[in-house]
């Protein structure tokens, strides 16, 4: 695709999160955990264009290396919405993909939720964000928070969320560059199963914890070395299931001296924690 005419586009942000705990409860009979987890959206992520074809015709380009176009959640949540409003119009999608995947920090979900609420406005679809967020359910425990667009606590299997205000704080988020399964994590036999619920009034971070981050770090020694460096820094954690671990700071020019001593073999990012998405700001007048 030439340069300047992707810089025409009209970008819609998709934006990264962070679970800054994660929390499991138990086990539901259809295999889905009880979670209790704090979304923290940030300022950082991908972003997506649309052009609207009168052809049935949903294209993505680029496709994404290794995920085939079916099975893209951008592809799979335009076709959708196209089916539960039935529309009789197709869509090129572009996309500039900047997240680490399959690194707990959410790109696909957030994909899939800027895909929903775009074409929700440029089909003129009309359904309200509560709608749409039960269409994202279907697409992943995670698009519900995305489509809502609030940093937010979060229980059921992510979708019971309560939006929240944090104070703005900074994150490095690095990525140790390996690939965790969220499906893999969940089948472990020795995952705790038993964490107390809590009241989203209680908590503070230092009481909170990230239940995956122990067998994460058995299995994938990198990310326990990553997690022992950033601890030298800054209090630190994984994110969701893994592989990525952020480091919290509250300003952005020392979470930016740290990323410059980031040991070669690893990349991250600094990005800010918002309270609102950056999705739900451009659908703002
Ligand atoms: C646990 C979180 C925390 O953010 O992990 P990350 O994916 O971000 O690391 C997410 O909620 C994940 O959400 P998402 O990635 O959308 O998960 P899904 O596609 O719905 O589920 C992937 C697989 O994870 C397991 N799963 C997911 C969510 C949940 N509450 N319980 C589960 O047991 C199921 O085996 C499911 O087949
Ligand atoms: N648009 C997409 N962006 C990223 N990953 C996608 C997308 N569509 C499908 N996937 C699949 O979902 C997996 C998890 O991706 P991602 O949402 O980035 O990670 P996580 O759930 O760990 O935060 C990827 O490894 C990939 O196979």
């Amino acid at each position: 695709m030439d340069n300047t005419v992707m810089q025409s586009y009209d970008w819609w942000p998709s934006p990264a999160k962070l679970n800054l705990f994660l929390h499991i409860l138990g086990r539901y009979e259809n295999g889905y955990h009880q979670l209790q987890t704090l979304f923290q959206i940030l300022d950082r992520g991908d972003e997506l264009a649309f052009e609207l074809v009168s052809s049935n015709d949903i294209t993505l380009s680029p496709s994404i290396p290794g995920v085939n176009d079916e099975d893209n959640l951008i592809i799979k949540a335009a076709k959708l919405l196209r089916e539960h409003c039935g529309i009789n119009r197709g869509v090129n999608i572009f996309l500039r993909k900047n997240l680490p995947m399959g690194g707990g920090i959410g790109g696909g979900s957030s994909n899939a939720a800027t895909v929903l609420v775009a074409l929700n406005a440029l089909w003129n679809c009309k359904l309200d964000t509560s709608e749409l967020a039960a269409l994202g359910l279907k697409l992943g425990a995670d698009v519900p928070i995305f489509v809502e667009g609030h940093t937010s606590f979060a229980g059921g299997v992510g979708e019971a969320i309560t939006a929240t205000e944090l104070n703005e704080q900074w994150y490095l988020v690095v990525n140790p560059g390996i690939h965790v399964g969220t499906a893999d994590i969940f089948r472990e036999s020795s995952l705790p199963r038993n964490t107390p619920a809590i009241e989203w009034d209680n908590y503070t971070f230092d009481a909170t914890h990230n239940d995956c981050q122990t067998i994460v770090c058995d299995r994938h020694p990198e990310v326990a070395l990553l997690l022992q460096w950033l601890l030298q820094f800054a209090p630190s954690r994984m994110t969701g299931t893994g592989a990525c671990v952020f480091a919290i700071f509250s300003d952005e020019i020392s979470a930016r001296r740290v990323l410059d001593t980031l040991p070669g073999k690893w990349t991250g990012f600094v990005a800010k924690g918002v309270n609102t998405s950056p999705l739900l700001q451009k659908l703002k007048p």
